[in-house]
């Protein structure tokens, strides 16, 4: 058994130190029924907001069941630039931030090219000093990912925006004032940028089609707890009356919805039995849906959720919506799993322009995929057969994983700064259920 605590802590050294970059890989042998109970970390995509937003406080925040993930680093970096002291404590999953005093205003492309959440510190860059510098975020090997959404949010609340030299330059000289915003798309990231702009802004904001994902709410739980007056986070109309000033605030993560559905996914992809423990049922809805579907059993508790594999399972097709529909970011892992389903799947991928490249990698395994646009047909079952694939990008890394798991044969997989952004420990989390997979230098 791994103690899992001191897993952590060296896992987050070693991160720092493999930043060299010593060529590491995944070697998973495939066939190993996977067994017993896992615990979910605390989401990534609740706890980078999070951090940002630990800006807008004058005093200081305490955060706990942060997973220990490379975003996370990079994340605090960015606070670290602006003048913030960060102090982590990886073995306990804490994080202490201390935003009282604020000295730089400016993003760097460094740190914001690994990271394009990074650029949630504009928003309360805005609120608490009047202005900001980020690097503009590039697109990734999932889309463009443009910014124009939440450009168009902060100038209704009276922002100046210049672009130049891979810039945005902001300011609000004469502050942020409150108004009525639709966005185009429920945009995540767009809707957690102005949102927190918005809780110091002067009179209230209403934000119309917002985005409804758990991980706003969790946000706006945490600027309520600082002082903010948020009210409908979790529908598509949020009310922000603005308020004066935020203190910092103790506050606790929620699980991680998608890191939790990949280990549902193992369970029911290796014909296993796993108990999936710090969950929120409720969040894994359309997932638990699609998984009864294909013919695996799933047994939800208050906190924990049973998935037991059945073989063989059955094809079943996707469409990704902005939530409550199925998560984009589960996209990659369940086909993986309808690889070997019986029967043809359709995946359409309505988020993302380009979130296709796991095709080619499980193509050399040995499935049946093709693409069209924004589709992928998937003829299954096929029997996949362990090679070199490469992490495309983070859930691409999740569904090789997950493929390697029920190949036959050794698949090695590269390009593993992929999968460190959002999987805490899971190498010692898939050893603890029977998993065969190491992490290898190879040079
Ligand atoms: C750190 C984090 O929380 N990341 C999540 C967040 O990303 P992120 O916040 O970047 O996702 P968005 O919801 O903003 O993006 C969704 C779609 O809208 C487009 N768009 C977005 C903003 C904009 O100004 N203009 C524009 O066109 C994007 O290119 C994309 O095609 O939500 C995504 C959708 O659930 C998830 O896959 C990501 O894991
Ligand atoms: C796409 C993802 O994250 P990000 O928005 O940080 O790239 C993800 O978590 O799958």
């Amino acid at each position: 058994m791994f103690d899992d605590k001191i897993f952590v802590t060296e896992k987050f050294f070693r991160l720092r130190i493999c930043r060299r970059v010593i060529l590491e890989k995944l070697i998973v042998k495939g066939g190993n029924r996977l067994v017993g109970a896992v615990k979910t970390s605390g989401a990534k995509n609740a706890v980078l907001p999070i951090i940002a937003a630990s800006i807008l406080g004058t005093t200081p925040s305490h955060l706990d069941e942060v997973p220990m993930l490379e975003d996370v680093h990079t994340i605090s970096e960015v606070l670290k630039c602006l003048g913030l002291a960060v102090e982590c404590s990886p073995e306990k999953n804490v994080l202490d931030i201390d935003s009282t005093e604020i000295t730089s205003y400016e993003a760097p492309y460094e740190l914001v090219r690994t990271m394009r959440a990074s650029f949630l510190v504009m928003g309360p860059l805005l609120a608490r000093i009047g202005k900001a510098r980020i690097s503009m975020p590039g697109g990734c090997a999932i889309g463009a990912r443009p910014i124009d959404i939440h450009l168009k949010g902060f100038e209704a609340l009276g922002v100046k925006i210049e672009q130049g030299h891979g810039y945005i330059e902001a300011s609000a000289p004469e502050g942020l004032k409150g108004t009525s915003i639709y966005f185009d798309f429920p945009s995540v990231g767009a809707t957690e940028n102005i949102m927190m702009a918005a809780s110091l802004a002067e009179g209230t904001t209403i934000l119309e089609n917002a985005a409804e994902e758990p991980e706003i709410v969790d946000l706006a739980n945490y600027l309520n707890k600082m002082g903010a007056k948020i009210r409908g986070a979790g529908t598509d109309t949020i009310r922000i009356e603005g308020v004066e000033k935020l203190h910092g605030a103790d506050y606790t993560i929620i699980p991680d919805r998608i890191e939790a559905g990949t280990y549902m996914i193992a369970a029911a992809m290796t014909g296993g039995d796993i108990v999936v423990e710090n969950v929120l049922p409720e969040h894994q809805k359309p997932l638990i849906a699609k998984l009864r579907e294909a013919g695996a059993v799933v047994e939800e508790d208050i906190d924990k959720v049973r998935v037991i594999g059945k073989n063989p399972l059955k094809a079943v097709s996707i469409k990704t919506l902005p939530y409550p529909g199925f998560p984009t970011d589960m996209q990659a892992q369940m086909m993986a799993m309808m690889v070997i389903a019986e029967g043809r799947s359709k995946v359409t991928e309505t988020v993302f322009e380009n979130r296709f490249m796991h095709v080619v990698e499980l193509n050399r395994m040995g499935a049946q995929i093709s693409t069209e646009g924004r589709s992928a047909v998937i003829d299954g079952p096929c029997k996949l057969t362990g090679c070199d694939v490469r992490a495309t990008d983070l859930r691409a890394g999740a569904a090789m994983i997950l493929a390697g798991l029920v190949a036959e044969g050794t698949t090695r997989i590269g390009d593993l700064h992929h999968i460190d952004r959002g999987y805490e420990n899971i190498v010692a989390k898939l050893k603890n259920l029977g998993a065969d997979i190491e992490r290898v230098d190879v040079d």
